[in-house]
């Protein structure tokens, strides 16, 4: 049964400031935003241009700020230059760990920066 993906959803605790995050660090575009007053929740919709897929950002009214527990692991970006990448997070002042990769090779393929509520998107080095 052929799909494709086309968003990955999580819930964030100040919705304006999840929207700055993924349009400054991830230079995605707002596509959809829609409201539901009487559900006390708003989705929002953010898309990458080059693949299309979406982050749909969660917003329930009046939540605490969410535990994400320990199974959530990351989302993954890819971008040509790394190195380049990764100084330009760190002049926007986000929290990125150093450029790392895995014991099959001394190369740095990939570092992590962390989004308002604590979720890790994982920026990885284009094959
Ligand atoms: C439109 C489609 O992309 C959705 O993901 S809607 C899914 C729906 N979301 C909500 O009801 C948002 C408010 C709710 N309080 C929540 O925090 O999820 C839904 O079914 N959510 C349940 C879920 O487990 O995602
Ligand atoms: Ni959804």
């Amino acid at each position: 049964m052929k799909m494709k993906a086309i968003h990955t959803c999580i819930r964030v605790y100040d919705l304006e400031k999840s929207i700055e995050f993924y349009e400054k660090a991830l230079g995605l575009k707002v596509r959809e935003r829609k409201d539901y007053p009487e559900d006390k929740f708003s989705l929002v919709y953010l898309g990458d241009e080059e693949s299309g897929h979406e982050i749909e950002l969660t917003y329930n009214v009046g939540h605490e700020p969410y535990d994400l527990g320990n199974g959530y692991s990351h989302i993954a970006y890819e971008v040509e230059d790394l190195e380049k990448a990764h100084e330009e997070h760190k002049k926007m002042g986000y929290k990125v760990t150093e450029l790392s990769g895995l014991s099959d090779s001394n190369i740095p393929k990939f570092y992590f920066i962390t989004d308002p509520d604590g979720y890790d998107i994982e920026i990885v080095r284009k094959k």
